[in-house]
């Protein structure tokens, strides 16, 4: 029986080196796959891993159909066993409803990769969605830490290193600060940062726990 499965975690716990492999293992075992993302931080139609590993992809939009498109692909004669789904956070809940329709009716495996929640730690619709179809849902073995060393479970944004909890939902960007562009003029640097729930919470990122912690200590004023 097909299966839809989707595997979460937080930014930066290797999940697109994981869509890459299990597109690598099971195209070595001689069965037919299609790779599908949205929004990857490499750029348009590509599947990247910062292990190095890459792949061509089909990008998403909001107006793809899974079902129009696979239905017509199996009609000219195409063969597909399997759909790896990377950044499946951004698709929309009509397009998850449409992978479970592909795995239920043309019994094909549907593999989604993606995060949970968003910045303000409210779910992405996409995943809600996965979370509710998903035959199976798993939460990857690779844990990122915060700055404290627990357990990330919470993805922060920053606008020029400050935690920031409202904005446009989606805005692609990465973990590693000495990755990211510099912002020119009157532009705002936005990256991620993974922290705790306790530190997602008071606001409190690596760079601001620094800080306090350097800040000499206030006076006993009562
Ligand atoms: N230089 C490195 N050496 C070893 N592992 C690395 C290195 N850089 C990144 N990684 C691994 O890659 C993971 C991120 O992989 P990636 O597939 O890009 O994550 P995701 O798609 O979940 O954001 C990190 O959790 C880390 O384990
Ligand atoms: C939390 C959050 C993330 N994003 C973007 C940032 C990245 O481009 C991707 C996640 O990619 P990864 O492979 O899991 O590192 O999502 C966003 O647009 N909005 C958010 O709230």
């Amino acid at each position: 029986m097909a299966e839809l499965t989707f595997r979460t975690g937080t930014m930066d716990t290797g999940k697109s080196t994981l869509a890459l492999q299990t597109n690598h293992n099971h195209a070595a075992r001689g069965r037919v796959g299609r790779l599908f993302t949205s929004h990857d931080r490499a750029g348009v139609a590509i599947v990247s891993s910062r292990l190095g590993l890459s792949a061509h992809a089909q990008e998403v939009d909001g107006a793809f159909d899974f079902w129009r498109y696979t239905v017509e692909a199996l009609t000219q004669g195409a063969r597909i066993d399997y759909m790896i789904c990377d950044e499946a956070q951004f698709y929309t809940p009509d397009q998850i409803d449409q992978l479970a329709k592909v795995v239920d009716e043309l019994q094909i495996d549907v593999f989604c990769f993606g995060i949970l929640t968003d910045f303000r730690t409210r779910l992405f619709p996409g995943a809600a969605r996965l979370v509710e179809l998903a035959d199976r849902t798993e939460v990857l073995q690779v844990e990122a830490l915060c700055w404290c060393g627990k357990r990330a479970t919470h993805n922060a944004r920053t606008e020029n290193g400050v935690m920031v909890t409202e904005g446009e939902v989606v805005v692609v960007g990465d973990v590693d600060p000495t990755e990211q562009v510099p912002a020119v003029d009157d532009e705002v640097e936005v990256a991620y940062e993974v922290l705790c729930r306790q530190h997602h919470r008071r606001g409190l990122t690596a760079a601001r726990a620094r800080a306090v912690s350097l800040s000499p200590e206030p006076l006993p004023f009562s």
